[in-house]
């Protein structure tokens, strides 16, 4: 009886569902189509730019404005691959699919071709029938081989003290392994971390003259490979513009300076790869203080006569919620300075201690 229920409320969804999707499947094809020509052409000139290891603010802006459409059919298209594949592995045939994940026969083959804007509930009834986890359907895994899935399954069974380790050692073994981000002998790289107001700006300088090593400040290398300033940064290529153009910076600081202090922005934190590149390639130190602090600090910065009440209460609130969902990246820095309460000559003295004994030890 439950089954029936079951089956029968997924044949309607698949119905509806497969049916809204032809609609609009027809309907854009033909815009797609000569859509998807100047989205190739943009997209040759942008990987034109890639090669040259210039991103001109132009191939910036072509990117920027990717056909959503002609996005969405790519990925329904890679979507529909990743499931036949699962089904074939399985030697599921697409009548048995359908009648295990509740969904139509014609919707099911419709989703296998690409052809088919599908729900979130329809994709986890077909990966619960497939014994997959929702995210091996919507990520491109395959493109890195086989290992990569078992690996991903080992790693799953490990605690975090455990994954600390492996990531460690894994940087290890690809730095053993001649990888670019090996530090050369000798090689003194530090990273500033932290959330505005952390102090990033003002102890960087001041750690370099003490360690007699140059001082790069990475928004301002951002601000002349794009020749404009960060808030047109944001403004015409969006943040992942802007991510693009922190990963470019961080590369060419790491192959110019083997020896530098760097403040980063902020949020370098929460672009993963850009980040396991500055954890392999830099000694990080997160300039930690209260959320209150950060507050205090930047409203004094930037006079805090001018914000009404109601926008300092959303900048506190801005500041909890990112420093709360940053914490744990933060956290993975080599060392941790709480620099709450303390001047900027004490917390510049703790840097120095902290230096000191790692050039002793
Ligand atoms: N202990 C401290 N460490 C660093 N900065 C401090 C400290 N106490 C107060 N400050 C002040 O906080 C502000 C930090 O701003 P800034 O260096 O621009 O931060 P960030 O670059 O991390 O956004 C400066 O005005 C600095 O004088
Ligand atoms: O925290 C963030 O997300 C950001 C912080 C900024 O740098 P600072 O930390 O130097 O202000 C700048 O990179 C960008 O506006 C994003
Ligand atoms: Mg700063």
């Amino acid at each position: 009886m439950a089954t029936t229920t079951r089956k029968t409320a997924g044949k309607t969804a698949g119905k509806t569902a497969g049916k809204t999707a032809g609609k609009t499947a027809g309907k854009t094809a033909g815009k797609t189509a000569s859509r998807s020509a100047s989205k190739a052409t943009a997209r040759k000139q942008a990987v034109k730019m890639e090669e040259a290891g210039k991103a001109t603010p132009e191939g910036m802006q072509q990117e920027a404005r990717q056909d959503s459409e002609a996005f969405t059919a790519a990925l329904s298209m890679r979507l529909g691959q990743r499931v036949r594949s699962a089904r074939a592995a399985r030697a599921m045939t697409m009548k048995q699919l359908a009648e295990e994940s509740g969904i139509s026969l014609p919707y099911l083959s419709r989703v296998e071709k690409g052809d088919g804007n599908i729900s979130i509930a329809v994709l986890y009834r077909l990966a619960t029938a497939l014994s997959l986890p929702l995210e091996h359907l919507l990520s491109d895994n395959e493109r890195y081989g086989a290992d990569y899935a078992l690996i991903v399954e080992l790693l799953k069974r490990q605690t975090h003290e455990q994954l600390s380790e492996i990531r460690q050692w894994l940087a290890d073994y690809t730095a053993g392994r001649g990888g670019a981000r090996a530090q050369p002998p000798g090689s003194l790289r530090i990273a500033l971390i932290g959330l505005r107001g952390a102090g990033k700006s003002t102890l960087g300088p001041l750690l370099a003259r003490q360690l007699d090593v140059p001082f790069i400040e990475l928004n301002r290398e951002i601000e002349k490979e794009a020749g404009v300033n960060l808030k047109e940064i944001f403004w015409l290529y969006g943040q992942a513009g802007y991510r693009r153009l922190e990963r470019r910076c961080l590369e060419r600081v790491i192959a110019t300076y083997p020896q530098v202090v760097l403040a980063t922005g902020g949020g370098i934190v929460a672009e993963p790869a850009t980040y396991e590149l500055l954890l392999h390639s830099f000694y990080n130190v997160w300039l930690k203080a209260a959320p209150d602090e950060h507050f205090a600090r930047v409203m004094a910065q930037h006079d805090a006569r001018i914000a009404s009440p109601q926008l300092q209460q959303e900048a506190m609130e801005n500041i909890h919620y990112t420093l709360e969902a940053r914490a744990e990246l933060y956290a993975l820095a080599h060392a941790t300075l709480d620099t709450s309460g303390k001047s900027v000559q004490q917390t510049l003295k703790e840097m120095t201690r902290l230096f000191a004994r790692r050039r002793a030890a």
